[in-house]
């Protein structure tokens, strides 16, 4: 954690970038096996890294996986499931997902239009929901900030689940986000790279010291 906030870095490509979001105290590593994605790693280059990556939680990032994608993914080695998908998937699939991984591995995504929150009906299925930034043409990696507002009703009407605050995050917003939102489990992705799926330590290292600082303005 830093500052007691739980942070993920999501679409991390190499062992450099793991071992310096480890040093920097981030929680969970996100690997990104969606191969329309600019981060994409295969499950061979994952599988290549995971020996040596540090001892932390590792999530795989997916978007819609058919059950035979998903049940690979589970062979590999992964803590956590990550599923980008449609928000009007059939309420079966969602279902099927759970069933394979268990709802306490199960982190959801759905892409939300602006009109629409979280269907109620699916909650059940997940311990964690990210609320990222809703896109037509894709499901992430956006780089533009989420609905704080949307964010701040899921967490506080359901506060037994785990609400990730996604999207466009940054050195430069991460202060403003934890004000309007006193989000504890925050994910990072773009705002912190120099190119997609290359990291840049210092922009990580800004990051954690304006959450740190936001945190303590907060007390
Ligand atoms: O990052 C991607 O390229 C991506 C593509 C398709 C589905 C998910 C993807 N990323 C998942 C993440 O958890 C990202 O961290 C999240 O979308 C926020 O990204 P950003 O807006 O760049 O901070």
């Amino acid at each position: 954690m830093i500052a007691g906030v739980r942070v993920k870095v999501c679409g991390l490509t190499s062992l450099v970038d793991a071992e310096d979001a480890d040093a920097c105290g981030v929680d969970y590593l996100g690997f990104n096996l969606y191969p329309k994605s600019p981060r994409f790693v295969t499950l061979a280059q994952y599988a290549a890294m995971r020996a040596r990556l540090p001892d932390r939680r590792k999530v795989a990032v997916c978007v819609e996986p058919s059950a035979a994608e998903l049940v690979t993914m589970t062979a590999a080695g992964f803590d956590y499931f990550q599923i980008h998908f449609r928000h009007d998937v059939p309420v079966e699939t969602v279902a099927a997902w759970a069933k394979l991984v268990g709802p306490e591995r199960l982190w959801l995504a759905p892409k939300l239009p602006p009109q629409f929150d979280v269907p109620a009906a699916l909650l059940p299925f997940a311990k964690g929901w990210l609320l990222d930034t809703f896109q037509v043409d894709g499901f992430g990696g956006s780089g533009r900030t989420s609905d704080w507002a949307k964010f701040g009703r899921h967490q506080a009407a359901y506060p037994e689940k785990f609400w990730m605050l996604s999207g466009g995050l940054s050195p430069e917003n991460i202060g403003a986000a934890l004000r309007a939102t006193q989000a504890s489990f925050v994910d990072v992705n773009s705002g912190i790279e120099s190119a997609p799926g290359v990291k840049d330590l210092e922009k990580l290292k800004r990051f954690a010291v304006q959450l740190r600082e936001a945190v303590q303005a907060l007390k």
